[in-house]
């Protein structure tokens, strides 16, 4: 029997058994264990235990095993055939299917897992691990190929030359259809995860140009270019340009406040004749720390770990640190004055709002200290904030709210101020030069060359990962009963619940619709589909472990599709989905991973290698998780790519 099982060394037998793709030998050892009978209502014809089972739908299998596990002999009879198939130990914490069950919910499952350790026969004798088949392979291999195609359309080079154009004739720089008189007067200045190749392309141009600049960029971002071999966005030999580096695991620290000072000195001497070109990105805001006095960077670090920790935003955060920092907020463009400012920069924010990326250090802030406090007290942070922050914005506000020059809180009360300062802002010109949706439009682009049809949900993705987790495995069901609507005079009431589920997730009818469409247009042509989305979640974490948003999406996203799933899986037992979540710049929270991959066999293959995924997610351990299933093949692994314009999810269904 055990040359027989199928997947995984250690195979849950509950879900083996109720899926229909078992074999009939595995079925006959099964029936004879529990002295299974066949009966058919449906066909005169008598079939054999074994050939009844192979066939019955999965829904009759649930609830025979149901009925098994009924009878008092059932865990004995069932440890037989667990023993049987050499799988060492049995857990059956209970005998009794839950009442009200009679599908095997997650809990269910859980409890009769089979923990085994790895059977050396369930493994490729080469490489001792679990096997995967190779439609799992080829699928995977094509959605890391859709992801890395997509993050190489947002590459500093593709997204700069678009919009930055130098004419060496005349020594004019034009920058979003703006024309700038260069002749050696310009200094770089950068701050995120993406300015080192885009510092390269500004070098490319300006070369002789330029006088002198400063990057502060990610600790090992270099060598992870180098490692690439991405020699296009390193900077030349003999640069002018140097490079600091900081801010491990995107968290500002000293020797990211070490560049910032540098940086602040380098722009604050200059003249009206000079052009400062400021580079950032996201991861700028954790690379250009500058403290406020009395505040240390101890008061900056831990601000914004604990935000982060207690679900902020980024957009929570940047206000936040906007009001906490010299350079933020407009910061550095006022040191610049009375230079020319010109900022290029790629979004990692969701609306692509300029005053919040990097924290705006060019942009015109308002000002709002109650906004901050506001924010520290809609996440339930105040106790874990450091006390001189709340003081100081405390202080803040009440001087504020003493002020005339304010804005009405439509609540009452006073908000915000525009801080009236001598900076000329008509010298200072912002310019967007990447986002999201082209990341988003090029992953559609790609997944429609390898044959899926495709569609763009949102570049705008947003919420608790774990929840947004949840709604893309509901879409892979709607759209799996999309390809298959019940015909008839009524209407089909599990498509029509999935939908009033999904809008409850902010997901309109009318993006419903252009999903539904696409599916019946994959389903005529024989296509598979592939939803693309894009943004930013949230994660607020309660406990100790290690993993980042994308991770836990996928985690999340793998149990729910063991959830609902198998009920669509009836329809179409064919149905196959996978799903990829990462983050475009190669980091996906403190971890080394950018992301991570499920398929709708995710939980059954988990429990199989002896994990449990929920007690992963219920730690915030995606990392840990995805490190041990499958030995890691599931992570998504870059390095840190030059980039950063958020995250993105691939949804594939294929009947
Ligand atoms: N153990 C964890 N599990 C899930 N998410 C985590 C964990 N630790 C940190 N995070 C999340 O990672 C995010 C920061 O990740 P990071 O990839 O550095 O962000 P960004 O791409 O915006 O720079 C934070 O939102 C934080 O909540
Ligand atoms: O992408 C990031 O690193 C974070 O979202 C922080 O981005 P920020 O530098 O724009 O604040």
């Amino acid at each position: 029997m055990c040359r027989l099982l199928l997947r995984a060394p250690h195979q849950d037998i509950h879900h083996m058994l109720t899926t229909t793709h078992v074999k009939t030998t595995i079925c006959s050892a099964f029936c004879r264990t529990v002295s299974f009978t066949s009966f058919s209502r449906t066909s005169s014809q008598r079939l054999s235990p074994a050939t009844f089972w192979s066939i019955c739908p999965s829904s009759t299998r649930t609830r025979r095993l149901s009925s098994f596990h009924q009878c008092q002999k059932f865990p004995d009879q069932f440890r037989s055939l667990c023993n049987g198939v050499q799988l060492r130990q049995v857990i059956l914490s209970s005998h009794r299917c839950q009442k009200n069950g009679g599908i095997f919910g997650l809990t269910e499952l859980q409890r009769a897992t089979i923990t085994t350790s790895p059977r050396k026969d369930m493994m490729s004798t080469k490489e001792k691990e679990p096997v995967m088949s190779p439609e799992n392979v080829e699928m995977r291999r094509m959605l890391r190929d859709i992801f890395t195609t997509a993050v190489d359309s947002v590459m500093p080079r593709s997204m700069l030359e678009k919009m930055v154009h130098f004419n060496a004739k005349l020594n004019v720089l034009t920058v979003a259809e703006r024309n700038y008189s260069v002749n050696r007067n310009v200094f770089v200045v950068g701050f995120g995860k993406a300015v080192l190749g885009m510092a390269r392309v500004v070098e490319d141009l300006l070369g002789e140009h330029i006088i002198k600049g400063i990057l502060s960029i990610p600790d090992g971002a270099r060598k992870d270019l180098e490692k690439a071999g991405k020699k296009d966005m390193l900077l030349s030999e003999g640069s002018k340009i140097c490079v600091q580096e900081g801010a491990s695991n995107n968290l500002p620290d000293n020797n990211a406040f070490r560049a910032a000072r540098d940086i602040n000195k380098l722009i604050s001497n200059l003249t009206s004749k000079d052009i400062v070109i400021v580079l950032m990105s996201g991861g700028g805001s954790a690379l250009l720390p500058y403290p406020i006095e009395p505040l240390d960077m101890d008061d900056v670090i831990n601000t914004t770990r604990e935000l982060f920790n207690h679900g902020a935003t980024i957009g929570d955060v940047n206000t936040v640190r906007k009001h906490l920092e010299v350079l933020k907020g407009g910061g550095l463009a006022k040191a610049a004055m009375p230079a020319q400012v010109i900022s290029l920069i790629i979004s990692d924010v969701i609306g692509d709002s300029l005053d919040l990326i990097a924290s705006g250090p060019t942009v015109r802030s308002t000002y709002s200290p109650h906004r901050c406090l506001e924010v520290i007290s809609r996440l339930n942070a105040g106790k874990a904030i450091p006390e001189r922050v709340l003081t100081m914005l405390q202080s803040r506000k009440t001087i504020l709210s003493r002020q005339s020059q304010v804005t009405a809180d439509p609540r009452g009360g006073v908000t915000e101020c525009v801080v009236d300062d001598k900076t000329d802002w008509s010298r200072v010109h912002n310019v967007l030069v990447g986002t999201n949706n082209i990341v988003c439009s090029a992953a559609a682009h790609c997944a429609e060359q390898l044959g899926f049809v495709s569609l763009v949900l949102s570049a705008e993705l947003c919420g608790e990962a774990r929840q947004v987790g949840v709604v893309m495995a509901k879409l892979a069901q709607y759209i799996t009963a999309c390809y298959h609507p019940r015909v008839g005079t009524t209407a089909d009431s599990d498509l029509i619940m999935l939908e009033l589920n999904i809008a409850k997730h902010g997901i309109s009818k009318n993006k419903l619709n252009e999903i539904a469409v696409k599916a019946r247009n994959a389903q005529n042509l024989k296509k598979p589909m592939c939803i693309v989305a894009g943004g930013e979640t949230t994660v607020t974490i309660t406990g100790t472990g290690m993993g980042g948003r994308s991770q836990e999406m996928a985690l999340t996203a793998g149990i729910q599709l063991q959830k609902g799933f198998q009920v669509f899986k009836e329809r179409r037992p064919q149905a196959r989905v996978f799903f990829l979540s990462a983050g475009t710049d190669g980091q996906d929270g403190p971890t080394r991973a950018a992301g991570a991959l499920v398929d709708e066999n995710f939980m059954a293959d988990a429990l199989a290698q002896g994990l449990n995924p929920q007690k992963f997610l219920d730690n915030n351990d995606a990392y840990n998780f995805f490190s041990q299933f499958y030995r890691s093949k599931d992570l998504v692994v870059t390095g840190l790519t030059g980039t950063n314009v958020m995250d993105i999810q691939l949804l594939v269904v294929r009947i």
